[in-house]
């Protein structure tokens, strides 16, 4: 690339990179007599920390001890949004909080979750992870039904699609369960939500568990903060990620696709499990594993960190090539890399140490800008490339605004060859289930190919892994049991789980 503004489109005000991530839920109730002994507010406000990852545009969490409730929400990082003065506002005994990173609505205030509504049953929160793909249709039903809703968010449907009362009456007061189970028929993809009522919490996976979610213990700890007793539970949490049980939370097991969950203070209930419909399989977003989640969150009886180290094995037996040293694009490209050197038996060593303070970067209209930006972010460490065949590898390439810069870094502090592996295969595809993806036309992927791309970016050679080898790295090691195993690659494939949304042009 020269210092002409490049081919390489960029975000509106922002230099993007990478995928854009979804985001997270969480939830927690106190078991047995309320008031709590547990402060709710703080394992939810932890919980929301430790998922933030997912999503830094907004948060909110929403409280009760079984009959008022305190909200807080608002645009920005959670530390910025949770204080002091409102965390004592919202102790309570049960609570649900979300972070966002918006899909089907904008950035702003009024979309951020959880959603709040005040319906004939009581007041009712809702905090959602996902995109319902025919959320057109469900708008539509919801506003003929005579409701109005106040913001575009597919979440607010959600919430308001939950309070309508069914055409065929209830006999016994609102039948939450019966409710969330018709939702989920009508609108099978892609959702993980927690619905908080005064006295219990739903946690609820789609049919497909396209997107995570997972039951945790609360436990009992000593005065030093350890957890004491295994048996006994203080409490019950759900969150997207078991990253977001740090040590006072035992990981209990995933929400199973389809399942609806009733956490009450007594403890947790499967109430019931949607079917997808016949002959489907599964669909968990394969790029949780390879890119979204922490490294050491479990999905299907797996850490992270030992697929991605897996796909790193597999890339090397797809695409091995002579060097002295593997290394990394951090962070995400970490476990691959490690992969990548044990199985091709060369060393690994830290090529880049990167700029965490760094956030994310304006347009750049120069590719010396870029240039500047991304060697901002990332420092070569000289000892491991002066004069050494580098074999570099990197989680993903979606826009190529991050690899080309940072192979000049790399021959500039002295490597002779640099070889680039990516593990996982070119993103070619819109995803439709809670994750913005480029246009086709900045998809670096859908103008060039991996050896034109090699020219394009300077590296000797550039290698993606396979569409069945990232599936076999992802499948090898599940345990089925009794369950079926499937995951959603539309982005890689076009092949896309629930179909294609209706009227949706790319
Ligand atoms: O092809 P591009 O559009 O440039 O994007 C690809 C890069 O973006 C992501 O990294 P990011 O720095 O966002 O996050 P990470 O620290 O988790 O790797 C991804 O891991 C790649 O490194
Ligand atoms: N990324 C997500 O999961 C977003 C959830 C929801 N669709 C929103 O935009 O708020
Ligand atoms: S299309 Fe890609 S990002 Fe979207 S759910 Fe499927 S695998 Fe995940
Ligand atoms: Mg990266």
């Amino acid at each position: 690339m020269g210092d002409q503004p490049s081919e390489v489109k960029c975000g509106e005000k922002t230099m993007e990179t990478g995928l854009t991530h979804e985001c997270g839920v969480f939830g927690a109730i106190g078991s047995e007599s309320w008031p709590s002994n547990v402060d709710i507010a703080q394992i939810v406000l932890i919980g929301l920390e430790a998922l933030q990852h997912r999503g830094q545009e907004s948060a909110g969490m929403v409280t009760t001890n079984g009959s008022s409730f305190h909200i807080q929400k608002g645009m920005g990082l959670v530390r910025n949004i949770f204080n002091n003065e409102n965390m004592q506002k919202l102790r309570g005994s049960m609570g649900i909080g979300h972070t966002r990173y918006s899909t089907s609505a904008a950035s702003d205030q009024v979309n951020c979750q959880p959603f709040f509504v005040h319906s004939m049953h009581g007041s009712l929160a809702v905090a959602h992870n996902g995109e319902l793909i025919n959320k057109d249709g469900l708008r539509k039903a919801v506003l003929e039904r005579g409701v109005g809703l106040s913001t575009h968010s597919d979440s607010e449907l959600i919430t308001q699609a939950l309070c309508l009362n069914p055409p065929e009456g209830e006999i016994n007061g609102p039948n939450w369960p019966g409710r969330i189970k018709h939702l989920m028929q009508l609108s099978p993809l892609s959702y993980s939500f927690v619905i908080m009522l005064k006295d219990r919490i739903y946690a609820v996976r789609d049919p497909y568990g396209n997107r995570p979610l997972c039951l945790g213990k609360i436990l009992p700890v000593n005065e030093q903060g350890n957890a004491v007793n295994d048996n006994k539970a203080e409490g019950w949490a759900v969150s997207s990620e078991s990253c977001a049980f740090l040590t006072h939370i035992r990981y209990v097991r995933e929400v199973y696709p389809g399942e609806i969950i009733e956490m009450t203070r007594r403890g947790i209930t499967t109430i019931d499990i949607v079917n997808r419909p016949e002959g489907r399989l599964p669909a968990f977003c394969i790029f949780e594993y390879v890119y979204f989640a922490r490294p050491n969150s479990i999905f299907e009886g797996q850490e992270v960190y030992s697929v991605r180290a897996q796909c790193g094995r597999q890339l090397a037996i797809e695409y091995p090539v002579d060097a002295d040293i593997v290394g990394s694009v951090p962070e995400s490209g970490n476990a691959a890399a490690h992969g990548y050197a044990a199985q091709a038996n060369i060393p690994f060593g830290e090529l880049l140490t990167k700029n965490t303070y760094v956030g994310r970067s304006f347009i750049q209209p120069t590719n010396r800008l870029r240039q500047l930006n991304v060697a901002l972010k990332f420092s070569p460490i000289g000892v491991n490339l002066a004069g050494k065949r580098v074999i570099l590898i990197d989680d993903s390439i979606v826009r190529g605004n991050t690899i080309g810069p940072i192979i000049k870094l790399l021959r500039r502090a002295g490597a002779t060859e640099v070889h680039i592996r990516v593990a996982s295969p070119p993103l070619q595809y819109p995803c439709y289930m809670g994750i913005n993806i480029p246009t086709k036309e900045e998809l670096i992927a859908n103008s060039l190919d991996s050896s034109d791309l090699a020219s394009h970016v300077g590296a000797d050679s550039l290698a993606y892994l396979s569409v069945d080898g990232l599936v076999k790295a992802v499948q090898n090691n599940i345990k089925a049991e009794s369950r079926k195993i499937g995951h959603c690659t539309a982005c890689l494939t076009g092949q896309y789980p629930g179909g294609i949304p209706d009227n949706m042009e790319w």
